[in-house]
Protein backbone atom coordinates (compact mmCIF):
# COMPACT_ATOMS: atom_id res chain seq x y z
CA UNK A 1 0.00 0.00 0.00
CA UNK A 2 0.91 3.78 -0.88
CA UNK A 3 0.08 6.63 0.73
CA UNK A 4 -0.04 9.69 -0.79
CA UNK A 5 -0.27 12.94 0.82
CA UNK A 6 0.41 16.30 -1.38
CA UNK A 7 0.45 19.14 -0.03
CA UNK A 8 -2.05 18.71 3.02
CA UNK A 9 -3.02 21.43 5.63
CA UNK A 10 -5.66 21.21 8.15
CA UNK A 11 -8.14 24.56 7.64
CA UNK A 12 -8.39 25.14 11.21
CA UNK A 13 -4.57 24.95 11.91
CA UNK A 14 -3.35 27.02 8.56
CA UNK A 15 -2.68 29.97 10.12
CA UNK A 16 -0.12 28.55 12.62
CA UNK A 17 0.81 25.60 10.72
CA UNK A 18 1.97 27.22 7.57
CA UNK A 19 4.28 29.68 10.13
CA UNK A 20 5.59 26.18 11.19
CA UNK A 21 9.02 24.89 9.34
CA UNK A 22 7.93 21.02 8.77
CA UNK A 23 8.37 18.00 6.84
CA UNK A 24 4.85 17.07 6.65
CA UNK A 25 2.63 20.12 6.43
CA UNK A 26 2.47 21.69 2.69
CA UNK A 27 4.37 18.99 1.43
CA UNK A 28 4.32 15.87 -0.96
CA UNK A 29 4.85 13.17 0.27
CA UNK A 30 5.12 9.23 -0.75
CA UNK A 31 4.69 6.95 2.61
CA UNK A 32 5.87 3.27 1.36
CA UNK A 33 4.43 0.12 2.95
CA UNK A 34 7.60 -0.91 3.73
CA UNK A 35 8.48 2.17 5.41
CA UNK A 36 8.48 3.11 9.18
CA UNK A 37 7.92 6.22 9.66
CA UNK A 38 8.58 8.52 13.48
CA UNK A 39 6.82 11.79 12.96
CA UNK A 40 8.07 14.13 15.96
CA UNK A 41 6.39 17.33 17.49
CA UNK A 42 5.64 19.07 20.53
CA UNK A 43 1.82 19.03 21.99
CA UNK A 44 -0.72 20.86 19.80
CA UNK A 45 1.03 20.57 16.34
CA UNK A 46 -1.20 18.54 15.20
CA UNK A 47 0.08 14.55 15.37
CA UNK A 48 -3.50 13.44 15.93
CA UNK A 49 -4.90 15.60 13.42
CA UNK A 50 -2.55 13.88 10.69
CA UNK A 51 -2.99 10.43 12.03
CA UNK A 52 -7.27 11.52 11.66
CA UNK A 53 -6.62 13.05 8.49
CA UNK A 54 -5.14 9.97 7.37
CA UNK A 55 -7.71 7.55 9.22
CA UNK A 56 -10.68 9.78 7.13
CA UNK A 57 -12.10 10.36 10.98
CA UNK A 58 -11.54 13.90 9.58
CA UNK A 59 -12.39 16.03 6.38
CA UNK A 60 -11.26 19.60 7.25
CA UNK A 61 -8.31 20.13 5.38
CA UNK A 62 -6.79 21.18 1.71
CA UNK A 63 -4.91 19.84 -0.43
CA UNK A 64 -4.64 15.95 -0.69
CA UNK A 65 -4.58 12.57 0.50
CA UNK A 66 -4.25 9.08 -1.37
CA UNK A 67 -4.31 5.88 -1.17
CA UNK A 68 -2.99 3.94 -3.91
CA UNK A 69 -3.46 6.45 -5.88
CA UNK A 70 -7.05 7.54 -5.59
CA UNK A 71 -8.70 10.43 -3.57
CA UNK A 72 -9.50 9.70 0.01
CA UNK A 73 -12.34 11.83 -0.25
CA UNK A 74 -13.58 9.47 -2.54
CA UNK A 75 -13.32 6.79 -0.73
CA UNK A 76 -16.48 5.70 1.36
CA UNK A 77 -18.66 3.21 2.22
CA UNK A 78 -17.84 -0.39 1.94
CA UNK A 79 -14.70 0.36 0.29
CA UNK A 80 -13.46 2.22 3.73
CA UNK A 81 -14.47 -0.29 5.55
CA UNK A 82 -12.42 -2.27 3.78
CA UNK A 83 -9.53 -0.28 3.91
CA UNK A 84 -9.81 0.14 8.21
CA UNK A 85 -10.73 -3.72 8.02
CA UNK A 86 -7.96 -5.22 6.43
CA UNK A 87 -5.30 -3.00 5.48
CA UNK A 88 -5.14 -0.24 8.03
CA UNK A 89 -4.89 -0.52 11.38
CA UNK A 90 -4.47 1.96 14.06
CA UNK A 91 -3.93 2.64 17.92
CA UNK A 92 -5.59 5.99 18.79
CA UNK A 93 -4.34 8.31 21.48
CA UNK A 94 -6.75 8.07 23.38
CA UNK A 95 -7.32 4.41 22.79
CA UNK A 96 -11.29 4.24 22.25
CA UNK A 97 -11.65 1.40 24.55
CA UNK A 98 -14.76 -0.10 25.23
CA UNK A 99 -14.84 0.75 29.13
CA UNK A 100 -17.59 -1.91 30.13
CA UNK A 101 -16.26 -4.73 28.35
CA UNK A 102 -13.24 -6.88 29.96
CA UNK A 103 -9.87 -6.31 28.21
CA UNK A 104 -10.08 -9.84 26.15
CA UNK A 105 -13.86 -8.81 25.12
CA UNK A 106 -12.62 -5.06 23.36
CA UNK A 107 -9.62 -7.26 21.80
CA UNK A 108 -11.93 -10.34 20.76
CA UNK A 109 -14.66 -7.83 18.89
CA UNK A 110 -12.22 -6.30 16.83
CA UNK A 111 -10.64 -9.51 15.58
CA UNK A 112 -14.03 -10.57 14.71
CA UNK A 113 -15.02 -7.95 12.74
CA UNK A 114 -13.03 -8.46 10.30
CA UNK A 115 -11.96 -11.77 8.56
CA UNK A 116 -9.73 -12.40 11.53
CA UNK A 117 -5.97 -12.56 10.96
CA UNK A 118 -5.35 -14.27 14.14
CA UNK A 119 -7.19 -17.13 15.97
CA UNK A 120 -7.87 -15.81 19.44
CA UNK A 121 -5.15 -17.69 21.57
CA UNK A 122 -2.79 -15.30 19.93
CA UNK A 123 -4.67 -12.74 22.05
CA UNK A 124 -3.13 -14.98 25.41
CA UNK A 125 0.27 -15.37 23.46
CA UNK A 126 0.09 -11.42 22.81
CA UNK A 127 -0.94 -10.45 26.21
CA UNK A 128 1.92 -12.35 28.17
CA UNK A 129 4.76 -11.05 25.99
CA UNK A 130 3.78 -7.47 27.36
CA UNK A 131 2.59 -8.15 30.72
CA UNK A 132 -1.02 -8.26 30.60
CA UNK A 133 -2.05 -11.84 30.75
CA UNK A 134 -3.05 -11.16 33.80
CA UNK A 135 -6.07 -8.41 33.62
CA UNK A 136 -7.71 -9.95 30.18
CA UNK A 137 -10.80 -10.81 32.17
CA UNK A 138 -11.01 -7.49 33.88
CA UNK A 139 -13.25 -4.49 32.69
CA UNK A 140 -10.90 -1.86 30.92
CA UNK A 141 -12.56 1.32 32.30
CA UNK A 142 -10.60 -0.86 36.02
CA UNK A 143 -7.43 -1.16 33.96
CA UNK A 144 -4.80 1.37 34.46
CA UNK A 145 -3.76 3.68 31.46
CA UNK A 146 -0.75 1.71 30.82
CA UNK A 147 -2.75 -1.60 30.46
CA UNK A 148 -5.40 0.20 28.35
CA UNK A 149 -2.46 1.36 26.00
CA UNK A 150 -1.24 -2.22 25.78
CA UNK A 151 -4.78 -3.41 25.21
CA UNK A 152 -4.85 -1.22 22.22
CA UNK A 153 -1.83 -2.13 21.08
CA UNK A 154 -2.85 -6.00 20.97
CA UNK A 155 -6.81 -5.21 19.56
CA UNK A 156 -4.45 -2.95 16.79
CA UNK A 157 -2.59 -6.21 15.52
CA UNK A 158 -5.08 -9.06 15.98
CA UNK A 159 -6.16 -7.45 12.47
CA UNK A 160 -5.23 -7.91 8.91
CA UNK A 161 -3.00 -4.59 8.18
CA UNK A 162 -0.02 -3.27 5.59
CA UNK A 163 0.19 0.16 7.41
CA UNK A 164 -0.09 0.52 10.81
CA UNK A 165 -1.12 4.15 12.30
CA UNK A 166 0.33 4.57 15.94
CA UNK A 167 -0.68 8.55 17.94
CA UNK A 168 1.98 8.46 20.77
CA UNK A 169 1.70 4.73 21.56
CA UNK A 170 4.08 4.15 24.39
CA UNK A 171 2.76 7.27 26.47
CA UNK A 172 1.32 5.57 29.13
CA UNK A 173 4.49 2.71 29.18
CA UNK A 174 7.31 2.87 31.26
CA UNK A 175 11.51 1.81 29.19
CA UNK A 176 10.83 -2.05 30.12
CA UNK A 177 7.08 -2.22 28.97
CA UNK A 178 7.87 0.06 25.98
CA UNK A 179 10.53 -2.17 24.49
CA UNK A 180 8.60 -5.11 25.19
CA UNK A 181 5.21 -3.73 23.08
CA UNK A 182 7.91 -1.87 20.41
CA UNK A 183 9.48 -5.61 20.17
CA UNK A 184 6.22 -7.15 19.26
CA UNK A 185 5.06 -4.26 17.03
CA UNK A 186 8.33 -4.54 15.07
CA UNK A 187 7.86 -8.16 14.97
CA UNK A 188 3.91 -8.22 13.65
CA UNK A 189 5.30 -5.67 11.37
CA UNK A 190 8.13 -7.28 9.96
CA UNK A 191 6.28 -10.79 9.45
CA UNK A 192 3.82 -8.63 7.00
CA UNK A 193 6.06 -6.77 5.59
CA UNK A 194 3.83 -3.86 6.84
CA UNK A 195 4.78 -0.47 7.81
CA UNK A 196 3.90 1.85 10.05
CA UNK A 197 3.37 5.69 10.78
CA UNK A 198 3.77 6.86 14.70
CA UNK A 199 4.01 10.12 16.57
CA UNK A 200 5.81 11.51 19.40
CA UNK A 201 6.92 13.86 21.09
CA UNK A 202 10.27 13.19 21.65
CA UNK A 203 13.25 11.21 20.51
CA UNK A 204 13.30 7.76 20.85
CA UNK A 205 15.25 4.62 19.54
CA UNK A 206 12.19 2.40 19.79
CA UNK A 207 12.11 0.73 16.41
CA UNK A 208 14.69 1.09 13.39
CA UNK A 209 13.01 3.73 11.76
CA UNK A 210 13.52 4.45 8.16
CA UNK A 211 12.07 7.98 8.14
CA UNK A 212 12.20 10.46 10.89
CA UNK A 213 10.18 13.44 10.04
CA UNK A 214 9.79 16.81 12.13
CA UNK A 215 5.89 18.04 12.03
N1 LIG B 1 -11.51 20.92 14.58
C1 LIG B 1 -10.63 21.78 15.14
N2 LIG B 1 -10.85 23.10 15.13
C2 LIG B 1 -9.97 23.95 15.67
N3 LIG B 1 -8.82 23.58 16.26
C3 LIG B 1 -8.56 22.28 16.31
C4 LIG B 1 -9.44 21.30 15.76
N4 LIG B 1 -8.89 20.08 15.97
C5 LIG B 1 -7.73 20.28 16.60
N5 LIG B 1 -7.53 21.58 16.82
C6 LIG B 1 -6.36 22.19 17.46
O1 LIG B 1 -5.27 21.76 16.70
C7 LIG B 1 -4.10 21.68 17.50
C8 LIG B 1 -3.44 20.36 17.24
O2 LIG B 1 -4.17 19.32 17.87
P1 LIG B 1 -3.67 17.82 17.86
O3 LIG B 1 -4.51 17.05 18.82
O4 LIG B 1 -3.62 17.32 16.47
O5 LIG B 1 -2.18 18.00 18.41
P2 LIG B 1 -1.11 16.94 18.90
O6 LIG B 1 0.18 17.30 18.24
O7 LIG B 1 -1.61 15.56 18.69
O8 LIG B 1 -1.04 17.29 20.45
P3 LIG B 1 -0.66 16.38 21.74
O9 LIG B 1 0.80 16.05 21.62
O10 LIG B 1 -0.93 17.33 22.87
O11 LIG B 1 -1.53 15.18 21.72
C9 LIG B 1 -4.55 21.91 18.92
O12 LIG B 1 -4.21 23.25 19.27
C10 LIG B 1 -6.05 21.72 18.85
O13 LIG B 1 -6.71 22.51 19.80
Amino acid sequence: MQIQISRLVPVPLKDVLLKRNSDVWNKDLIFDQQQWIKIKAPSGTGKTTLIHLIYKLRQDYQGQISIENKDLRSISGDELATLRQSRISIIFQDLRLFENLTARENIELNRVLQTPYYPPEKIDAMSARIRIAHILDQRAGLCSYGEQQRIAIIRALMQPFEVLLMDEPFSHLDNENTALAAALIAEECTTRGAGFVLTDLDEDNNFNYTHYLNL
